[in-house]
Parts: structure tokens; sequence; C-alpha cells
């Protein structure tokens, strides 16, 4: 992604502005990217919808106050991303059916919903485009999969390329890989507070304060990524460096070794795609 890139967008609605609509929103609303009109986005409740009250470019509905919220959000968008809980997809689709504009794009970011069946659930004349982006879209750093429908054109799926562009890196893939993407990329970010929280407590078991803890962790997945990013070296040359011959580093990651990590994260992927492949199933 280019920063200095000015990106111009069309209308869109966002139904279901939760974790992953709001960090999507947050890019969008960056000073490089510019939309059509205001972004407009839909949430049950009406104190969800009033925390955008102090941001005139996003008008805000609420379908607790507003049954016709969805239907009034997508009226006129030419992209309409749908960030409800993946069971919620098929209904949400059918209600927003008879409000789509003709050529309008439907974007899910909806972990497991093929695009199958948000087809089955749309007009014709509406094209599909399915996505798995993640959470640090907030700061411009996410990772979005990106697979078409059969009724989105290259066009298409250039635009909404762009739009997840303005949040980081996309990727363009086959349906087929988009559950598995997102078992990396998609919740990734969770797995990776969770080595964070896992080094915290360890910290603290062998004496140190909560805070220095905090520090010296955070500053260490903070200092490695951004060495990571910064000196073009590969991960494996990284360590190496670190893992003087004989010395202790060595120790630790024999027994990380020992424990068969690789295999510990094969199996939690594994778990994800299965997950979604239920979730695909509407369970
Ligand atoms: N979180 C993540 O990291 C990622 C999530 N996703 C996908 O994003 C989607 C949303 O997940 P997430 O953001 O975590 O969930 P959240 O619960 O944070 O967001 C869901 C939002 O949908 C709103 N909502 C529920 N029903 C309706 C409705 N009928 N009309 C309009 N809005 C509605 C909720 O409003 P209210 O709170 O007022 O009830 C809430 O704001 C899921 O499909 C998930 O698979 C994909 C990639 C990563
Ligand atoms: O946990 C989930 O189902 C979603 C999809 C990927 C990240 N969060």
């Amino acid at each position: 992604m280019s920063e200095n890139t000015q990106v111009t967008l069309p209308t869109i609605a966002m139904l279901g502005a939760g974790s992953m609509a709001r960090a999507i929103l947050a890019g969008l609303l960056a000073p490089h990217v510019s939309v059509e009109g205001a972004v407009r986005v839909t949430n049950r409740s009406a104190d969800n919808a009033a925390s955008f009250d102090n941001e005139p470019r996003v008008q805000a509905w609420a379908t607790a106050t507003n049954p016709e919220a969805n239907l009034e959000a997508v009226r006129g968008a030419a992209i309409v991303l749908v960030a409800v809980k993946p069971a919620m997809v098929p209904d949400l689709l059918d209600e927003i059916s008879p409000a789509l504009a003709e050529g309008a794009i439907v974007v899910s970011v909806a972990a497991g919903v093929t695009t199958a069946t948000m087809e089955a659930h749309l007009p014709e004349h509406v094209s599909v485009i399915r996505t798995m982006p993640n959470t640090p879209s907030k700061i411009g750093l996410g990772v979005t999969g990106i697979a078409a429908g059969t009724r989105s054109t290259p066009a298409q799926l250039d635009l909404i390329c762009g739009m997840f562009s303005t949040v980081g890196e996309v990727i363009v893939l086959p349906e087929n890989m988009i559950d598995a993407l997102g078992s990396i990329s998609g919740s990734g970010p969770a797995y990776v507070f969770y080595f964070i929280e896992q080094l915290t407590k360890v910290a603290i078991t062998h004496g140190f304060s909560a805070e220095q803890a905090q520090k010296m962790v955070q500053g260490t997945f903070r200092g490695a990524v951004e060495l990571l990013a910064q000196s073009g070296e590969e991960p494996q040359e990284l360590r190496r460096q670190v893992t003087s011959p004989k010395g202790s580093t060595e120790r630790a990651i024999a027994v990380f070794d020992d424990a068969n990590i690789e295999a510990i994260l094969l199996k939690g992927t594994q778990a994800a795609i299965a997950r979604s492949e239920e979730m695909a199933r509407g369970e």
C-alpha cells in the first residue's frame, strides 16, 4: 500500500459496524482516501450508531430504532460491505435485496459464507466478492484475501482490491483458499496477541512486575517485527543472529522444537478451517 496514492471510491455502505468493519472504516477515513458521500454504516444498537455522532464523514443507522436501517443504508450504494456474524448473512441479504442498486457489489467479510450462498440470496444484477481481512487494517497494516464470485467482473474485482489496498496488503485467491488464508492472517492477529499474553505471564513468573513484563515482551515483539521489516533479512537469519552457538537461546529453541510448535500451529489452523466450513453450512 502506498499512503501517498490518492484513492477515490464510490458510495459505500457497511452493514454491521463491529470490530472488523470499524477497522476497515478507520482506513477508509484516512486522508489519502476519498469516498463519495458519507460512508453509510449500520448496527443493531442505538449506542453503537451514536458512537459515530461526531464523525461527519459517516452516516449511521441502528436497526433497533429504525427497522429500515439496512435498506436505507444500501439504497444507491455502489459497494455494500457485509460485516455481520456469518450466521446472519443469508437473512441480511434477503432483507436488503429489494433496495440494492443495479450493478451494486456486495462484499462479504464473513468467515465461511461462500459466494454461492450469497449469490443465491441476491438478485442477478448484483455481484458478489468474498474477502477475509484482519484487524490491523485499522492502522493501514491489514492483510486481506479476496475471491471473486461468479457474477463479478475483473473491473469490480480491481475496485474492491483498490478499496482493501487502502488498509493494507491484498492477496487475490481462488475461493477454495479463503478459509486457509483466514486461518493464517484472518485469525493471525489473535495468535500473536495470545503469544504476547503467554510470554508476559512467563515473565511475571520469573519475578518481573506486570509493567516490566509488558515493556520487555511488547518491546521485543515490536522490535523483532520491525527488524524483520527493515533489515530485508529472512527470519531464519535473524534468528541465527540471536542464537549464539552453545548459548542460552539454543537451549530454549531446542525445547520449542521438542514440543513441535509447527505441528501445534498446523493443528490450530486446521481447527480454524474446520470451523469456517461449519459456518459455511450455517452451523
Ligand atoms: N474480528 C475479526 O478479526 C474478523 C472478523 N471477520 C468477520 O467479520 C464479521 C463480523 O465480525 P466482528 O466484527 O468480529 O463482530 P462484531 O460482533 O464486532 O460485529 C458485528 C456487528 O454487526 C452488527 N449487527 C448485527 N446484526 C445486525 C443487523 N441485522 N444489521 C446491522 N448490523 C447488525 C452488530 O451490531 P450491535 O453490536 O449493535 O449488535 C455488530 O456491530 C464476521 O462475519 C466475521 O467472520 C473477518 C475477518 C476478521
Ligand atoms: O474468528 C472468526 O471467526 C473471525 C474470522 C477470522 C478472524 N475472526
